[in-house]
């Protein structure tokens, strides 16, 4: 008789059998709730995260030492990182990766591209090897700003770039997201099973609209530091936030630049239609296990409308307006 080989699992649904006891201590002081895809959410610092990734909060906020000229790319989930990624991937290194077809994206997933400081370099008690990144260093991180590692927060040269996208739409990609990636004889979600949680904040890294006023703050305190885009703007006038945003990040449009065409030559090596077809993601995987095709689902603006009902739209409305009231930031 064939012998039945349990399969391992994505790392992403790897828990607790395999945390250091430190770990383990930590998170049973913590709230804890029913997770999306991971079976639990814990809340560390007034944000939600499973535990995998609360692991590697943990550890790069004691490890992780910042570059004066290094840029984070921050976002919470599903608000268009792997755009952001690749974006300014292209725009900083477009001296030494002139946008061609041999472009790294053309071979490469932006999430290879750009490592997530927390779900990436640091997890599962990692200590990355940094030393052979060329400079400006460029990492991610979905972790609001009050959670960066200290010396981030700090050094006055490390600069921020935040996207942020309408509630609505993060809440459809999310619960679309988490059950792409349930294992096949798992059950998925039904939209009424995360509305509820999604509207009281427990979802990854989590509530979104404490993630935002944290940066919007940041932004409007220090914009040499913070960068603050919308996913809907640089849908509408992305030649304008790619120029501003190359300008933040002191490599400026040349005038040769601008008559060659390289603005639109990078939007469109970004463009989701562009990425979505490269055969890398279309059948390529992360190390962590998760499938490439996952992160290109639409990418429109406004997808809510095909799935929320009028009274969810006026709740996440509602919520967006009570948190974010008074703050000049609207979303
Ligand atoms: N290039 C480009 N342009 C426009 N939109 C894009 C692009 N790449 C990804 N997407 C859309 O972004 C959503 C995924 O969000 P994230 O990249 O933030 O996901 S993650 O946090 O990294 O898991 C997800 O949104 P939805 O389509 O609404 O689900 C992706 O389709």
């Amino acid at each position: 008789m064939p012998s039945e080989i349990t399969p391992t699992p994505p790392k992403y649904l790897q828990e607790e059998e395999t945390l250091p006891l430190e770990l383990k201590n930590i998170i049973s002081t913590l709230p804890k709730e029913k997770g999306w895809l991971a079976s639990r959410l814990y809340l560390y610092q007034g944000f939600w995260y499973p535990v995998r990734h609360l692991g590697g909060v943990i550890n790069c906020q004691n490890l992780f030492r910042p570059n004066e000229t290094d840029i984070f790319l921050s976002t919470t989930p599903k608000s268009g990182t792997t755009w952001l990624k690749a974006l300014v991937f292209t725009l900083t290194n477009r001296k030494t990766h002139p946008v061609t077809k041999n472009h790294p994206l053309i071979t490469k997933n932006p999430h290879d591209l750009v490592p997530f400081l927390e779900i990436k370099l640091f997890v599962d008690n990692q200590v990355p090897d940094l030393s052979s990144l060329a400079s400006p260093r460029l990492f991610s991180t979905h972790l609001p700003f009050n959670s960066l590692p200290e010396p981030v927060k700090l050094n006055p040269g490390c600069k921020i770039v935040y996207l942020c996208r309408n509630p609505k739409d993060i809440f459809v990609s999310l619960w679309h997201f988490t059950n792409s990636l349930k294992p096949q004889d798992t059950k998925t979600n039904s939209i009424e099973d995360v509305f509820d949680m999604f509207c009281r904040g427990v979802t990854l890294f989590g509530p979104v609209w404490d993630h935002v006023l944290e940066y919007w703050k940041q932004s409007q305190e220090k914009p040499d530091r913070v960068y603050f885009l919308k996913f809907e703007d640089v849908k509408e006038k992305p030649g304008e936030c790619i120029r501003g945003l190359a300008g933040f990040l002191g490599c400026p449009f040349s005038e040769g630049e601008e008559e060659s065409g390289l603005v639109d030559d990078i939007l469109r090596m970004c463009s989701f239609e562009h990425l979505r077809a490269l055969e890398i993601n279309k059948n390529g995987k992360l190390s962590s296990g998760e499938e490439n095709k996952a992160f290109f689902r639409r990418g429109v603006v406004g997808d809510w409308k095909n799935y929320l009902s009028d009274e969810m739209a006026d709740k996440i409305d509602g919520i967006s307006k009570e948190k974010l009231g008074g703050s000049g930031l609207i979303v």
